[in-house]
């Protein structure tokens, strides 16, 4: 990643009673005697007859909605929608999109979107695909889209532009964008994505250039903070179903079955958590924020045995960040972006599990062990991934229109808002263990907390936990 480090242009307004704003920067923040014009959808048929279709530059929607009598009215972001005035003329906007890091349902449908929202809605004629993620924007080719072309591309998975991780160089990136005369550029993707979004837009900036850039978020692990979730994340917990399902088929119908399903979620649990809580069928969910062990009392292995006991098989869920630290293969490896490469944390419990049950107890256990992680990430976006993405797209897009730049679309509250990069970038959203979803997953699932304090002695493969405890090594 080159570029020189800039410290991002934060704007804060203050209001009454503790409202505060964190507002997203506009291009006449740094361009002075900007021309406005009407925004071409007050004469489209479609929505002129909306009463109110305009959002009020005004509009702000509060980050927390719980608050109490004596709350203060707290943070707020921009409401996202059309603007009365725009900052571009139709036949002067050159649009790009780009696609960064893997794979996720609903990319199709938000380029589609992104396309279709330029053209339909404001006249625009000008937009090019980036090949291949941000390298391709200095290596690759580039493709005209048109709606005619994006048609039927939210039928499928993966992204017709192609996408990749690593080779962000900003200097690079910015000149390209320059060079063709690019004036929107809309990004698509994870948390990596959208600090090389602030990057860029910061030496856009630096530049004094009349380029928005906008922000989509996209992450199947649902790990990017503030917003209420992330497009294609319901689809994967849906694709998710049927890994279960087969593995719970698998298990119920041999003796000792043990069916294994690993979900993807690096950092955060959420896939795993979810899918868990929708079927019903799982046993045991292990996720990257819950430590676990498997041997001793509280273990794994004491609850293993009691489920098979009791019921003749049982389901495992596993969130492929999980147990990372139990694991003694050292992978020190990273990928193209620099994230860490985990180890295979599925094949790792499922040996485990056959060495305590055969190898050590000598019972019969049938054991499935199911890798459903890409097929989930690859599948086209469902009905409502489709309407989020579509949404999404369209707020990027009136917020482009409108001036507005150095700014992530996103779902706040059930309301479509622009957020600062910096707010996305800063933190990752987690699977809170003390929280009301993870208590209602143990109590559907009747799983170890292992909040006990024998997991703190635990070695490393995780099978002989010491029995003196240590508040300070304790993982909870
Ligand atoms: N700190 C950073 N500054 C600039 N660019 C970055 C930064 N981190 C990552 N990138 C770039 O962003 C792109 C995507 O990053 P990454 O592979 O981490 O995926 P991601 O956007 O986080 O999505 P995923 O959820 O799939 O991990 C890569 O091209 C990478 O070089
Ligand atoms: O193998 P790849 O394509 O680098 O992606 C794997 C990672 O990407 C993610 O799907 C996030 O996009 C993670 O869940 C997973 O660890
Ligand atoms: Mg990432």
């Amino acid at each position: 990643m080159e570029g020189e480090h800039r410290e991002p242009h934060q704007k804060l307004v203050t209001g009454e009673f503790g409202y505060v704003l964190e507002d997203v920067p506009h291009l006449s923040d740094y361009i002075p005697d900007l021309l406005t014009y009407p925004n071409p959808l007050q004469d489209n048929p479609a929505y002129s007859v909306v009463k109110q279709y305009f959002v009020l530059t005004e509009d702000t929607v509060p980050e927390k909605i719980v608050v109490n009598k004596g709350s203060p009215r707290g943070r707020h972001f921009r409401r996202a929608g059309a603007r009365q005035k725009v900052y571009f003329q139709s036949d002067e906007v050159h649009a790009c999109i780009v696609t960064c890091g893997g794979l996720c349902p609903g990319l199709n449908t938000v380029i589609r979107e992104i396309v279709c929202g330029l053209y339909n809605m404001y006249g625009v004629s000008k937009v090019l695909g980036i090949e291949g993620g941000y390298k391709g924007f200095y290596s690759r080719n580039t493709i005209k889209l048109t709606p005619k072309l994006v048609n039927d591309i939210h039928k499928r998975g993966g992204t017709i532009i192609g996408t990749s991780r690593g080779g962000h160089d900003t200097k690079k990136i910015v000149d390209s964008i320059q060079d063709r005369g690019i004036n929107q550029v809309y990004i698509i993707g994870g948390d990596g994505t959208q600090k090389g979004a602030a990057a860029i837009y910061e030496e856009i900036r630096h530049r004094g250039l009349k380029v928005v850039v906008a922000g989509i978020p996209k992450t199947i692990d649902n790990d990017i903070p503030v917003i209420d979730k992330s497009f294609g994340f319901d689809t994967a917990v849906e694709e998710a179903q049927r890994a279960i399902n087969a593995a719970h088929v698998e298990a119920e119908s041999m003796e000792n079955g043990i069916g294994v399903v690993k979900l993807m979620g690096r950092y955060s649990g959420f896939i795993a958590m979810h899918a868990t809580l929708a079927n019903r069928d799982v046993d045991c969910c292990l996720i990257p924020e819950s430590p676990f062990y498997l041997g001793g009392k509280g273990g794994l292995f004491e609850f293993m045995e009691s489920r098979l006991k009791e019921n003749g098989h049982m389901v495992i869920v596993i969130a492929e960040g999980a147990g990372q630290e139990l694991l003694t293969e050292e992978r020190n490896e990273k990928d193209a972006s620099g994230n860490k490469l985990l180890k295979d944390v599925g094949l790792w419990i499922s040996q485990k599990i056959k060495d305590y049950f055969v190898g050590r107890c000598k019972m019969i256990i049938n054991l499935k062990y199911i890798d459903p992680t890409y097929m989930i990430r690859a599948v086209p976006s469902n009905a409502s991934d489709n309407v989020y993405c579509t949404l999404l797209a369209q707020s990027a897009v009136h917020g482009a229109m409108a001036g507005y730049t150095g700014f992530t679309s996103g779902l706040v509250n059930g309301r479509h808002t622009h957020i600062p990069f910096y707010r996305i970038t800063e933190s990752q959203n987690k699977v809170i263990i003390t929280d009301r979803m993870w208590a209602r997953l143990l109590s559907s699932t009747n799983q170890p907390s292992f909040m006990s304090c024998v997991d703190a002695n635990e070695p490393k493969n995780g099978e002989e936990p010491q029995t003196e405890s240590s508040e300070e090594n304790s993982p909870s």
